[in-house]
């Protein structure tokens, strides 16, 4: 049996930050967002039902989706939002649940199962143990207007379309404090790695 571990936080927490840490130590790393990108590519099912339900306003001329127009869409609209979840996690389920097993027939021991939404979508049944990686409010903020050259509002909206991380981190069996370095948090995750006796 291997061991399923969900990784979540906050938007801009630092999740991708500490899944990289754990990819570069051998951990089998399943990631939402990727499996979110890949099932809306155009040929795809949710694809196709995002054009119907949003328009085809919402692609480039390349035929691909606009990922800028279709995230100020939802992350201004909480209905809208919900409709294109609807659309878009039952795929996502699906695709990361291939990933798994195919990790499993690899022979991996821990795989790390890296979903922002863990528990907005009440997942939690899916692992054995969760880390939230936090920081505080005014790093999020920082560190997402930086990364992405938002507007104060498009990342106060963003992060308002998520459970606060503090209640997150309440929910957690581990918590990573990420608003140091990348060294400490290092440093923070060896620790757990020994303290759960992860195997690659
Ligand atoms: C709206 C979209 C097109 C915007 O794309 P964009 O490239 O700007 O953002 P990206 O996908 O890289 O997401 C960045 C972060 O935003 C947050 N986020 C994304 N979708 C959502 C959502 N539906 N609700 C709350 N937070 C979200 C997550 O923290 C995620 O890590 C895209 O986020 C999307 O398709 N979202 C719906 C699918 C989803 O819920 N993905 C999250 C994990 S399954
Ligand atoms: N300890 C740190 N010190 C300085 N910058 C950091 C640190 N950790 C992460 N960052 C930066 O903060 C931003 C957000 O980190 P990251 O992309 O890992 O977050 P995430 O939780 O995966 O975000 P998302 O949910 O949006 O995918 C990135 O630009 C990253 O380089």
């Amino acid at each position: 049996m291997a061991f399923i571990i969900g990784l979540t936080g906050g938007i801009a927490s630092g999740k991708s930050t500490v899944s990289k840490l754990l990819e570069k130590r051998g951990f089998a790393i399943v990631d939402a967002d990727v499996a979110a990108r890949k099932v809306v590519e155009p040929g795809e099912k949710a694809y196709k039902d995002i054009v119907e339900a949003f328009g085809s306003s919402i692609l480039l001329t390349d035929g691909t989706l606009d990922r800028a127009k279709l995230g100020s869409i939802v992350f201004q609209n909480d209905d809208e939002r919900k409709k294109l979840n609807a659309i878009v996690h039952p795929a996502v389920r699906k695709k990361m649940n291939d990933w798994q097993e195919e990790a499993i027939k690899a022979g991996k021991r821990t795989i790390i199962l890296d979903i922002p939404l863990l528990y907005e979508s009440g997942l939690t049944h899916l692992v054995e143990k969760t880390i939230v990686v936090y920081v505080n409010e005014c790093t999020q903020l920082k560190r997402l207007i930086e990364r992405n050259n938002f507007t104060e509002e498009e990342a106060k909206s963003r992060i308002a379309s998520q459970i606060p991380l503090k209640e997150k981190m309440e929910k957690a069996d581990a918590v990573i404090d990420n608003n140091g370095s990348v060294e400490e948090t290092e440093t923070q995750l060896e620790q757990l790695i020994e303290k759960w006796k992860m195997k690659p």
